[in-house]
């Protein structure tokens, strides 16, 4: 199987057509597909009929072999898939479809792999009746083969269902964690998120970090399950770091909607670490993206801190850097140190060292402390114990009575 690729130039458009066509090259190829061709049409609209103009499907069609598949650069709609299928014959797809496939092939928890079956079948539902069987199957259709409306009509109501009970399922799993976290938020601890366009480096980021390594590599979309770890920073500060999954232009709508209670996390954290593949010629507009993305799922007023990565491929000079900026790499370790101390500055600048002293009949104060923080000195005095840690200053009347006063 072979694809030529099609995307069009319109007015007003959103984006950058060659840079997106490249990613849209890179997407085919995670996806194991080749492509022999790409088509460009310059248009002032895009048509609701075809994407495309009539001229050139009938220019497409002649480019096509039998197994061939087109894949069009933007979500198409079901119209548009019906009747580029009936005209040219072969597979037709789109982007949205690419990145779909490509989450479900690296979807390995119960909750991701759910979030990628409610995307996908939503996508799909209005797609079945433009649909060739066989490539319906081939999509992982409900199994029942035949054609025809009735059977349409059958698979539509098999897949809603399927939608409803996945839906269910998650929302089980979203308040396990839900539950988590708000026992995290009780215990006081920091949440780091590390967000980002894919690729950038942010599970590279957090496995530095922390020695329960996550997933790291250099495809697309390499992670898509939020993963936290337990991070020890200087100074005894303890946090919670996220690494997230990776952000793309053009996101299918549908996706970003499945993957908003992994991404809660996002709206809950106490900093954004946002990772920027600095080497990147298209640096700038995948930071717009990200910044994009989360303005979609309601995550607005979270301090967030520019970590420019992969300076050791030294293209960051050209950058205009946004502020609060680092700049790291991760793989040459460079800056590390600095980082770390800016994501304490960020998060514990209202913190502020205290000295407890704790009578040993106060058993309940002593391990609500201990497991708050991070303790930095403990020791065993006649009547009771002496703590050490950093605590937000507005958290501190909370242990007035046991402020330590030293003797002299
Ligand atoms: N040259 C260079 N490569 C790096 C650096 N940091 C990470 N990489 C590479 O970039 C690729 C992507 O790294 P990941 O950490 O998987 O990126 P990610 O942001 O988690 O990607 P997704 O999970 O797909 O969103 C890997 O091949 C890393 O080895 C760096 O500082 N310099
Ligand atoms: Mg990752």
């Amino acid at each position: 199987m072979k694809a030529i690729l099609v995307g069009v130039e319109y007015d007003h458009m959103y984006y950058d057509l060659d840079i997106s066509m490249n990613e849209l090259r890179d997407l085919s190829e995670a996806c194991h597909i080749e492509v022999k061709d790409v088509v460009i049409q310059k248009l002032s609209l895009i048509s609701p009929k075809y994407y495309i103009g009539k001229g050139k499907v009938e220019e497409l069609k002649h480019m096509l072999d039998e197994d061939d598949i087109v894949i069009f650069n933007e979500e198409l709609t079901p119209l548009q898939v019906k009747n580029l299928t009936d005209a040219l014959d072969v597979e037709v797809t789109d982007r949205s479809d690419l990145i779909l496939r490509i989450f479900e092939s690296r979807a390995q928890t119960k909750e991701a792999k759910l979030q990628v079956e409610i995307a996908k079948n939503q996508y799909l539902l209005p797609r079945l009746a433009g649909m060739k069987e066989e490539l319906y199957s081939q999509q992982g259709g409900s199994g029942f083969r035949g054609s025809g409306e009735k059977q349409i009509e059958l698979d539509r109501r098999i897949i809603h269902r399927e939608l409803i009970q996945a839906k269910r399922e998650l929302a089980a799993i979203v308040k396990q964690r839900q539950t988590q976290r708000q026992l995290r938020i009780r215990n006081q601890e920091k949440v780091v998120c590390l967000v980002g366009y894919t690729n950038s480096g942010k599970s590279s980021l957090l496995n530095y970090f922390t020695d329960k390594k996550v997933f790291q590599e250099d495809m697309l979309f390499a992670s898509l399950q939020t993963a936290s770890r337990q991070v020890k920073l200087k100074n005894h500060h303890r946090i919670i770091m996220s690494d997230t999954v990776g952000f793309i232009n053009q996101l299918p709508h549908h996706l970003v909607q499945a993957f908003r209670s992994t991404l809660e996390e996002v709206k809950e954290a106490d900093l954004l670490v946002h990772v920027i593949d600095s080497s990147s010629p298209y640096c700038d507009l995948q930071i717009e993206t990200t910044l994009n993305v989360l303005e979609a799922l309601g995550v607005k007023d979270t301090p967030m801190l520019f970590v420019y990565n992969k300076v050791d491929q030294d293209r960051y000079a050209f950058l205009q850097p946004k502020e609060p900026a680092v700049f790291i790499s991760v793989k040459e370790k460079i800056n590390l140190d600095l980082l770390e101390d800016k994501i304490i500055e960020l998060l514990f600048k209202d913190y502020e060292l205290i000295e407890l002293y704790i009578p040993y009949d106060k058993g309940e104060v002593y391990s609500q402390v201990k497991q708050a923080y991070e303790m930095i000195k403990e020791e065993y005095l006649e009547d009771g114990i002496y703590l050490s840690f950093y605590i937000d200053r507005k958290q501190i009347h909370k242990y007035q009575d046991y402020i330590y006063k030293s003797i002299n």
